[in-house]
């Protein structure tokens, strides 16, 4: 018998492997194997599919690792349909999907040979490191030695141990613990009570002998359960005295489930009754999913959509099914699941790219048991779900839901449709404002629709004024951070009000460019063409797109005078000329360099809902979901950096974030004020914001993309070139481009540089393509793109050549 066996490797396709003749009862669809791949690599793999015959030519399996599947086909289809959707390898669906300790793989070892006799002094000076490391661990990785000689290319030094005998290379397996049950041991009725006999039956074995005394010592030490390897550990012993007195009848092995967390308890007093819009909007959902598995609930800021998830969540749950909850990004959603682990007595499963590798094996495991709730962001949709009922999309319209590295660069939302597709699941989309794919989906009549206009205990939508920036006469203090007299006035009587202030400000650090005023020279990133950022508390300047810093140069680093100054405004500025302003106000800021940690994140909204601080600054960080209830203002000094990005989807983009951060405005308590600074009042953004309706702008975007063939109505793909070298990364993308063009037209675009189009050392380049949204289009792109990126690496020096697909790019 043959197995099809996949790999977590970006390769195309699976491989073929004999099962042994032993092990043949055992192989089914869903297990992981341990294989060879390559001249001496081992892999696991993952059984999905069996077939009869054999091949002389085929590798053998070389052992079986599990006793149950970790997926079944539901989870395979899946995984097959989002690597060709997304047009990446099934292998990087897998190595998203499982958890790292169910993936295996082989490392270089070196091992001491102890067998062999050396001088010391005969080495040389790396060797001898090398070998001094080894009689300390006995072993030691590839990674291990090039941290030792503080270098990268090792293989001389190692090559010298290796023929002088010295070391031995072994390729070794890493299996890690996964098992996600333990096996228990406990006595045999007949002999629980009964040590005599016990005694008689093993005393012609010493390791028997020692398994059984060490058993009654842990049963005397300790409450059951006990484990077998406890036992082993504790007498010395191995698996086969273990099953010897299992044979025998002597001990019972029992299997019993590791932390698994099943249980869904609501806290009390959690699901206050719904109100009369809540509960025209539950039944409006209810009939809308007579029709259609996906339904769109379209709710204010502050209507209480979350009241309704969980509504769903409860029937779901008692139907016995299992809840996706997602949410879009887990920096900013701290507070979300702070608010929804209050709310359930029980433990909840959190999953995403941040929790410990322990966690995420508990998940997966509790997961394929059947709990029934699940919250966390987008790699969540590749957990084993059994019996899945709902998939809640908490915020559809963010963009964070799309995975940008590595592939599959997937979208969570639209993964998550095809998810409950095929499990026959239900999807509830909630945002107050809706992606315009999912309006378009909903006017084609794909997904139910329901609305809720109203805020939850009769609070009025914050009002939002327009400061006409063209008009407004500043001091030089004011002109300094941008705020308008009547934009500081506000903040004054809110605070004298005792309610707070938050202050939208999109763009972090000090300041954006630090530039000469005598020669007009702009500090760049050396291996980036993008102006670096000044941040004052650490005193450096940085790029935002490599992460690197630099030192601020006292002296003009071109004409070397010393009028270097800085411009523009970033949010660690703008806090601090806020504080100059206002010095009595308690001020604090939320970014990504205040609040990279979860600590720091949850100190800074602590001290906010505590009401310990006034005001708070942030970037898009504090637009999303956040519920305080003592917020009076919201403003928003500089709304005209929102929609001046040079994108297709930066009008609605603009909006989205806009509501959003205004919706943190008079929450509870009493109406919210709103504050926005322009110099293009009349733009569209502006215009809808005002009128409280966004369904014109809405129309009127949806023209536009139609007209110009962009996403809804097109399914658009982004082939990024990236490459040290200029010339061959220009001349591939236009080779690409010609190929294409033979088959799409005037639907393919020239190469173009992204807006930033050379990144620590690359350039970059990308070549955009519009398609019918048919399978079959799909289908046929697939394979022209296929194999023109199989022809480019067949060429001699092409083989590490970088394209890198992006469907449906944000
Ligand atoms: N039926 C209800 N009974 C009691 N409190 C409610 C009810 N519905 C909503 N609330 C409260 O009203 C506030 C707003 O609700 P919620 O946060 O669910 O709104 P939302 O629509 O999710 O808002 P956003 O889109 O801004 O995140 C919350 O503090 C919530 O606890
Ligand atoms: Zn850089």
């Amino acid at each position: 018998m043959k197995a099809e066996i996949l790999l977590p490797l970006p390769v195309p396709g699976t491989y073929t492997y004999l099962i042994p003749p032993d092990m043949e009862e055992e192989a089914v669809f869903g297990k992981r194997v341990e294989v060879q791949f390559g001249r001496k690599k081992l892999y696991t793999g993952l059984i999905v599919g069996i077939e009869s015959g054999t091949g002389d030519q085929l590798k053998m399996i070389r052992d079986i690792l599990d006793d149950e599947p970790v997926i079944r086909e539901i989870h395979y289809r899946f995984w097959k349909w989002m690597a060709e959707y997304y047009c990446s390898f099934l292998g990087d669906v897998m190595n998203a999907a499982l958890p790292a300790p169910l993936k295996i793989d082989s490392e270089t070892v070196l091992q001491l040979n102890v067998d062999h006799d050396y001088d010391e002094m005969d080495l040389e000076d790396d060797a001898f490191l090398i070998s001094d490391a080894l009689s300390i661990q006995n072993e030691l990785t590839w990674g291990d030695i090039q941290e030792i000689l503080q270098k990268k290319s090792i293989n001389k030094n190692v090559n010298e141990l290796i023929d002088a005998g010295m070391v031995d290379v072994k390729e070794k397996a890493l299996r890690k613990n996964t098992h996600e049950t333990v096996k228990t041991l406990m006595w045999a009725a007949e002999y629980r009570d009964n040590q005599k006999a016990v005694m008689e039956q093993v005393s012609r074995s010493k390791k028997q002998t020692r398994a059984v005394l060490a058993f009654t010592t842990l049963r005397r030490e300790k409450k059951p359960p006990i484990s077998r390897y406890e036992v082993m550990t504790k007498s010395d012993t191995d698996h086969a005295t273990i099953r010897a007195l299992i044979k025998k009848g002597i001990l019972l092995e029992t299997k019993i489930k590791k932390n698994f967390l099943g249980e869904l308890i609501f806290r009390k007093g959690m699901l206050p009754p719904l109100v009369d819009f809540q509960k025209k909007a539950l039944a409006e959902m209810e009939q809308a999913f007579e029709s259609t598995p996906v339904v769109l609930l379209e709710g204010v800021t502050g209507s209480g959509k979350t009241r309704l998830y969980l509504e769903w969540i409860r029937r779901v749950k008692e139907a016995g099914q299992q809840i996706l909850f997602m949410i879009p990004e887990i920096a900013l959603t701290t507070h979300i699941i702070h608010r929804l682990e209050a709310i359930f007595e029980s433990d909840v499963i959190v999953y995403h790219s941040r929790v410990s590798e322990k966690s995420r094996m508990e998940a997966y495991h509790s997961v394929r048991f059947g709990a029934p709730l699940v919250i966390g962001t987008r790699s969540a949709l590749l957990l084993p779900f059994q019996n899945l009922g709902l998939i809640i999309v908490d915020e559809e319209h963010d963009r964070s839901y799309k995975q940008l590295n590595p592939a599959p660069r997937y979208h969570g939302r639209d993964s998550a449709v095809y998810l409950a597709l095929l499990s026959d699941a239900r999807v509830i989309l909630g945002s107050a404002t809706p992606s315009l794919e999912s309006l378009v989906n909903v006017q084609e009549g794909k997904y139910g629709h329901v609305m809720m206009k109203e805020r939850f205990g009769l609070m009025e939508m914050p009002e939002i004024q327009i400061v006409d920036m063209r008009q407004v006469q500043m001091s030089e203090e004011q002109a300094e951070i941008g705020f308008s007299p009547q934009l500081l006035q506000a903040i004054h009587q809110m605070l004298d009000a005792g309610r707070q202030v938050m202050v939208f400000q999109n763009r972090r650090g000090f300041a954006p460019v630090f530039l000469c005023d005598h020669c007009g020279h702009v500090v760049q990133c050396d291996s980036c063409d993008v102006s670096m950022t000044y941040h004052k508390f650490s005193e450096k300047l940085q790029c935002h797109y490599c992460r690197k810093e630099k030192p601020v140069p006292k002296e003009c680093p071109s004409c070397h005078f010393w009028s270097m100054k800085m411009y523009g405004m970033g949010t660690e500025k703008l806090e601090e000329h806020l504080q100059s302003l206002l010095p009595d106000a308690t001020i604090d800021r939320m970014d990504y360099d205040t609040a990279s940690g979860r600590k720091r994140l949850e100190r800074i909204l602590t001290r906010f809902s505590n009401n310990e601080t006034q005001i708070l600054v942030g970037t898009q960080m504090i637009a999303k979901g956040l519920d305080f209830e003592n917020v009076g203002l919201v403003v928003v000094p500089r709304a005209d950096q929102l929609f001046s990005f040079p994108d297709f989807r930066s009008a609605e983009n603009a909006l989205q974030m806009l509501r959003q951060v205004s919706g943190r405005s008079g929450r509870k308590k009493e109406k919210g004020q709103v504050l926005i600074q322009t110099y293009n009042p009349d733009h569209p953004v502006i215009q809808s914001l005002m009128s409280g309706d966004d369904r014109g702008f809405y129309q009127q975007e949806l023209e536009e993309r139609k007209v110009f063939r962009f996403a809804p109505y097109y399914r658009m793909v982004k082939v990024t070139f990236r490459n040290k070298n200029r010339k061959k990364n220009t001349q591939v993308a236009y080779e690409l481009y010609h190929y294409l063009q033979a088959s799409f037209g005037d639907r393919v675009s020239v190469p173009v540089e992204p807006l930033v189009s050379y990144i620590n050392h690359y350039y970059l380049l990308d070549v955009f393509v519009k398609l019918h949204r048919n399978r079959k289009e799909g289908t046929f792109f697939r394979k022209r793109l296929n194999h023109f990126i199989r022809e480019v690496k067949s060429r001699p020096g092409f083989s590490n050549f970088r394209m890198i697909v992006n469907v449906d790019p944000i």
